[in-house]
């Protein structure tokens, strides 16, 4: 792990400095649970994805038959598997938790302690799209490696939990994003999120789902209610509206039935 050739001299600054303000100043949020940020050099990116053609072209020579990184993607490769999980925990522990203990703490995003580090590849000869999904994290690191091509643009669709993952979202919860080499996405792996196609050229990503099994095991014992869930946020407010609009009608009845007595009580004098 080589930091200063790893990374833009911005994203050092502000991980040195360390303070929310430092992170903010770098970081953008374009769609709410979206953040954005440069943050890998180009002569990086151009090694990572040798290493990852050289893995390939080794397993193609030798035959060898390889883990996908996920149930989704055809093509691409799980970068913990030859030799770069050391490296990949050091992002995680160093750059990544720093910035989700700020923005994402109510999912654990201050005890992330384990990952899941893999590239993805788009284009012609490799997988066209993604689906809609959630990611099996908490927090989602995504960051363009390249190389040249166009759409693979990201869509999100508001954050679910497991009850609520299959329902619509609101208009403000539609964003689309598209990736620029060396910027990075964060986002919750609960923000429900597909690729489109990448109609030219190739695309390569790496991704990093960190994990917190602290967050998961405190998942087990929590009620039925998420802060970070968008359709139990609405729900709860919802329901505060119709208790406020239920309790104003019964005062409503309440000051009608004193009125009432009131004129009783008058005429009977
Ligand atoms: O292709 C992308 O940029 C998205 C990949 C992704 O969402 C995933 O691998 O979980
Ligand atoms: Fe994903």
């Amino acid at each position: 792990m080589h930091p200063v050739t790893f990374f833009v001299p911005s994203f050092m600054k502000a991980i040195n400095d360390n303070t929310e303000d430092s992170l903010r100043s770098i970081i953008s949020q374009p769609s709410p649970g979206v953040l954005t940020f440069e943050m890998l050099q180009p002569r990086f990116c151009e090694l990572l994805v040798a290493e990852v053609e050289n893995f390939e072209a080794w397993v193609n020579d030798t035959k060898f038959r390889i883990m996908r990184p996920n149930t989704m993607n055809k093509y691409g490769a799980v970068l913990d598997d030859f030799g770069l999980e050391t490296m990949l925990d050091k992002l995680m522990d160093g750059f990544i938790r720093p910035i989700s203990k700020v923005f994402f703490p109510d999912v654990g995003g201050a005890t992330l302690d384990s990952h899941h580090g893999f590239v993805v590849e788009y284009g012609k000869d490799w997988d066209v799209d993604l689906g809609f999904h959630v990611d099996d994290s908490e927090v989602t690191l995504n960051v363009c490696l390249g190389k040249q091509f166009s759409g693979g643009e990201l869509f999100f669709r508001g954050t679910r939990c497991d009850k609520h993952v299959n329902t619509g979202s609101q208009p403000e919860e539609i964003f689309d994003y598209s990736h620029i080499p060396g910027r990075a996405v964060l986002h919750l792996g609960r923000h429900r999120h597909g690729a489109r196609a990448t109609t030219s050229g190739h695309r390569i990503n790496l991704l990093l789902w960190c994990r917190s099994s602290v967050f998961r095991e405190m998942k087990k014992y929590q009620k039925d209610f998420s802060n970070w869930c968008g359709e139990c946020s609405r729900e709860k407010k919802e329901r505060q509206r119709a208790s406020i609009a239920a309790t104003k009608s019964v005062i409503l009845v309440l000051k009608l039935i004193h009125f009432c007595n009131f004129w009783v009580l008058v005429m009977l004098a």
